[in-house]
């Protein structure tokens, strides 16, 4: 069964929000865009909102469904909501300790991402 997850890209300007997994983490040691799993009783928006805040410390004021996607890892299958944040309330930052930083939308690609996201990575890169 592959289990649900909700990742918000969160954009500033040129700028684009992104942390690092933690190495004891699935596909640890990559960037990813901040969100977590959905939960029993949540749609993907409120799952979205919901870890924006613990992971990030911030309201999630405007999202918009970007794309869906569907990949196996060999230990395990995800769908990913990929969600455009546009407007959100407080400063993101690392809240559960993790690494993060803004990166220009023309350097993602010089960051590591869990195989799943090369196709939101490269739609990013021409929007
Ligand atoms: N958050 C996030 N997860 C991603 C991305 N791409 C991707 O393949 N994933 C995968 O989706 C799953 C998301 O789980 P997560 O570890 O963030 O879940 P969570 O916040 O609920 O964490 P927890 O299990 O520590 O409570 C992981 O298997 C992760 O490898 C991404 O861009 N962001
Ligand atoms: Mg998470």
């Amino acid at each position: 069964m592959a289990i649900r997850v909700a990742a918000g890209i969160i954009t500033r300007e040129d700028q684009v929000f992104i942390a690092l997994r933690s190495d004891d983490k699935h596909q640890g040691g990559c960037w990813e865009f901040p969100g977590g799993k959905v939960e029993e009783g949540e749609d993907p928006a409120e799952a979205l909102a919901r870890e924006l805040m613990e992971e990030c410390g911030i309201t999630t004021d405007k999202s918009e469904l970007f794309k869906f996607i569907r990949h196996d890892y060999i230990d395990k299958s995800v769908e990913l909501y990929f969600y455009l944040v546009s407007e959100f309330s407080g400063e993101p930052h690392g809240k559960e300790g993790q690494k993060v930083t803004w990166v220009n939308r023309s350097d993602l690609s010089t960051y590591t991402f869990p195989e799943a996201n090369v196709p939101i990575v490269e739609a990013l890169l021409k929007v």
